[in-house]
């Protein structure tokens, strides 16, 4: 004779797998998978987030937004949606990396298909190129195979080694299939600090003109940005054919913070952490981040980075 107990158990998991047989979908909320419960894209709330959450960079909402929107409400994109970062330290582009993501996956960056790369940390010996090369290669085929609406970051871009950039070019393409796999509906974002000093460069320049630096136009950085990326053969991009090719969509440029983004940025964190924000507060904090140049001290020199562990002190 079983114990009661067995017997419980046994009849409670015959009752689960009949009602999982009668509703299998029902996985499919807690677990997430590769479908429009998990993956969808929510175009308001990218807007907003944009409008509201990321300071002092107006060109890049701009492009991203559009950018984003125009890939996620075509169903046939002929090739995946590449996005170029650029910009000094600490503006906000892993920042706008994560908002994307949240505004597209459920589970935002936590999600398992959202792949981050760091070039020093994922491949630090250049001696070791050809095992990333093919690890690299077979990591973004099993991910896209497993989802097509992958996302993969790629971090310190002008850090990773030219050849190993080249190696995940044919993803970027214009292919239909690769290997019986279409890559058309994942997106690709590369994080670089390349062209920072030279937007710097400009955004100090509306600066000294007396010029609103939200009169600053895409075009307006567009030669200078171009020429200390992909014409400095110091930048990763130098040696690889991503550019002539035009594989990528869209360069996106990061301006430098000013003191009111400093404010901002803790205001915002004060807000995160639960607490009203409080301006003497934001100030004090603000006061105490370095700015550059020398003379001028009108960019933060960590961007908001360290806005966080400041706050800890003031709070
Ligand atoms: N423009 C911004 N608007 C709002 N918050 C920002 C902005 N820039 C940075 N932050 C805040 O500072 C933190 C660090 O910024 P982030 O990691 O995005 O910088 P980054 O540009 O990627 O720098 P790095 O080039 O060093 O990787 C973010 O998590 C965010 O909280």
């Amino acid at each position: 004779i079983e114990p009661i107990s067995t017997t419980i158990a046994v009849g409670m998991a015959a009752a689960l797998t009949g009602f999982l047989a009668s509703y299998p979908n029902i996985l499919y909320y807690f677990h997430e998978c590769c479908r429009p419960e998990w993956i969808s894209f929510n175009k308001t709330g990218l807007k907003t987030d944009l409008d509201s959450k990321l300071f002092g960079q107006h060109i890049a909402s701009r492009i991203i937004l559009k950018a984003v929107n125009g890939f996620m409400s075509n169903d046939n994109p002929k090739k995946p949606l590449v996005l170029s970062l650029h910009g000094w330290t600490g503006t906000g582009k892993n920042f706008v990396s994560k908002l994307i993501a949240e505004n597209i996956y459920k589970e935002g960056m936590d999600s398992s298909f959202v792949h981050v790369f760091t070039s020093t940390l994922h491949f630090p010996h250049p001696s070791q190129n050809a095992t990333y090369k093919s690890q690299l290669q077979q990591w973004i085929k099993g991910n896209v195979t497993n989802c097509e609406r992958s996302m993969f970051i790629f971090d310190e871009m002008d850090k990773m080694h030219p050849g190993l950039i080249d190696s995940i070019k044919p993803y970027l393409d214009y292919y239909d299939k690769l290997d019986g796999v279409s890559y058309r509906k994942s997106i690709f974002i590369f994080l670089s600090n390349a062209g920072g000093e030279s937007i710097i460069q400009k955004t100090l320049d509306f600066w000294k003109g007396g010029r609103d630096r939200e009169e600053i136009e895409l075009r307006d950085l567009e030669v200078s940005l171009s020429l200390s990326v992909f014409n400095n053969n110091q930048s990763g991009f130098f040696h690889t054919s991503l550019i002539d090719k035009n594989l990528v969509d869209f360069f996106v440029p990061f301006l430098p913070l000013e003191y009111q983004h400093i404010v901002q940025c803790a205001k915002a964190e004060m807000k995160a952490r639960g607490l009203e924000p409080d301006p003497d507060v934001a100030d004090m904090v603000a006061r105490d981040v370095v700015y550059f140049p020398k003379l001028e001290r009108v960019f933060s020199v960590k961007g908001c980075k360290t806005i966080e562990s400041k706050l800890d002190y003031y709070t």
